[in-house]
């Protein structure tokens, strides 16, 4: 639940946490961090926990905007807009606070469960909420094209090239990005239908991704994601419980620019998965890819899925057991001078390549504060000698700066726009 709304919904704790359990929330917090609410409060037997799923809200108002600590939903859309051509920067602004100010509104009613004010497609009727987010960030060129390049953050200086990148201009970065997500797919492409529609002639898609995270319900008890390497992925994330979260994940109040307030930077990239060579090795070689267990994501050397990696740990042979190479050792923050990131990633399909194998892989999110001290750094390492390398190209990439939260009655990105 978020701050501002704590006395607005009636809340059963018990089914809440079943349902964001189910959601595989990859250890996110539920409730006052993580946003979401249910409306229902009756027995809990099997039916109702599928109306549970429905009816669960994540606020739209708030300090951070919803979609960054909210549990993985079961289904994302990404969508990117260049803004059209205006006469002039002054024109171009003004066509943007509109487009935002459409954009929070219809952003609001969604995620409330209720249609669009404005020829609403029909396409979500009969469903609750299902848990919406949508999620507003603006690229580095929005800034130029705005008149407002004063007020672009140092944050979106161009990520740097990596030396593993293969990345394809036409579906990487854009002026604005928007992350919608959901547990049911028909209420997720609704809003994806009503955002673009909503651009009208003021921007035009740039790209625009599908993923998906397993359901709501799915498995037996709340577990962490898996990927569609099989992994486990998702448990060494921050936690909104530890002391240096909001500081990893959030733009201080008093940071660099102010309308960044409560904000945070999402990098966003398409990697592609290389299944069938993947699915060549044996079980024990994937997982030394990784140093984890792909049963349950246990560390190879030893304990349950939350224990400490022991890098230090050798074998009979001598050899570490976490190879030098090894995913979970190279991307550790202990690794990386403590640079550390949320990942809330999706897995696509996007059908069969010409060469038969499948166009599948991880809509990889990331949030941080400054990706300078998250992002950019852990990716350098692992562009110098990761052994996950073999199996993944980074087919497109994307920097946006996502602003805080709006308060009741504001629209994203207003105390930028207004500034
Ligand atoms: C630059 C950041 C990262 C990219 C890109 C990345 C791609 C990627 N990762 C996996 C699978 C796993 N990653 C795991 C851990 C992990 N990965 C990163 C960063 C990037 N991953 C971090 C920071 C961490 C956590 C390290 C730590 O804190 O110790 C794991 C292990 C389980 C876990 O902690 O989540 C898996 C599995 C894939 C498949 C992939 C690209 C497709
Ligand atoms: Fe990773």
């Amino acid at each position: 639940m978020n701050e501002n709304s704590t006395s607005q919904v009636e809340i059963s704790r018990r089914r809440l946490l079943g349902t964001v359990g189910a959601a595989g929330a990859a250890g996110l917090a539920i409730g006052a961090a993580g946003g979401a609410v249910a409306h229902a409060s009756t027995a809990d037997d099997p039916a109702t926990a599928l109306t549970t799923v429905g009816s669960t809200e994540v606020m739209f108002h708030g300090k951070h905007q919803p979609g960054i600590t909210t549990p993985l939903q079961s289904r994302g859309h990404l969508i990117a807009f260049d803004l059209a051509a205006a006469a002039g920067p002054a024109a171009a602004r003004k066509d943007a606070i509109a487009l935002m100010r459409r954009w929070s509104v219809t952003a609001s009613r969604l995620m409330a469960g209720k249609p669009a004010a404005d020829g609403d497609t029909g396409i979500a009727l009969d469903a609750g909420p299902s848990s919406l987010t949508v999620t507003f960030g603006f690229g580095r060129t929005f800034f130029g094209r705005t008149g407002l390049a004063a007020q672009r953050p140092a944050a979106l200086d161009p990520l740097p090239a990596f030396s593993s990148d293969q990345l394809d201009p036409r579906r990487s970065e854009g002026d604005l990005w928007v992350q919608i997500g959901a547990n049911d797919g028909l209420v997720a492409f609704h809003a994806l239908r009503a955002i673009q529609k909503d651009a009208g002639k003021a921007a035009r898609v740039r790209w625009q991704m599908n993923g998906f995270n397993r359901s709501p319900g799915a498995t037996a008890h709340p577990m962490t994601a898996r990927n569609l390497m099989g992994q486990v992925d998702g448990t060494r994330n921050p936690k909104p419980s530890e002391p240096d979260f909001d500081q990893r994940i959030f733009v201080p109040a008093e940071g660099r620019p102010g309308w960044m307030a409560g904000g945070s930077y999402a990098v966003v990239r398409r990697i592609r998965m290389l299944l069938d060579n993947w699915e060549r090795l044996s079980v024990p070689e994937q997982e030394q890819v990784i140093g984890r267990r792909k049963s349950d994501g246990a560390p190879l050397t030893g304990g349950s899925e939350t224990t400490e990696l022991d890098l230090d740990k050798t074998g009979p042979d001598g050899k570490l057991i976490v190879a030098d190479n090894a995913h979970a050792r190279i991307s550790a923050p202990e690794q990386n001078g403590g640079a550390a990131m949320l990942r809330r990633p999706y897995s696509f399909h996007d059908g069969i390549a010409a060469d038969g194998t499948p166009d599948a892989g991880l809509l990889f999110i990331c949030w941080q504060a400054d990706p300078l001290k998250g992002f950019v750094p852990v990716q350098r390492k692992l562009d110098r000698g990761d052994a996950l390398s073999t199996f993944i190209h980074h087919e497109s990439s994307g920097l946006f700066a996502v602003p805080g939260g709006p308060e009741s009655g504001e629209y994203v990105g207003q105390r930028l726009l207004e500034s």
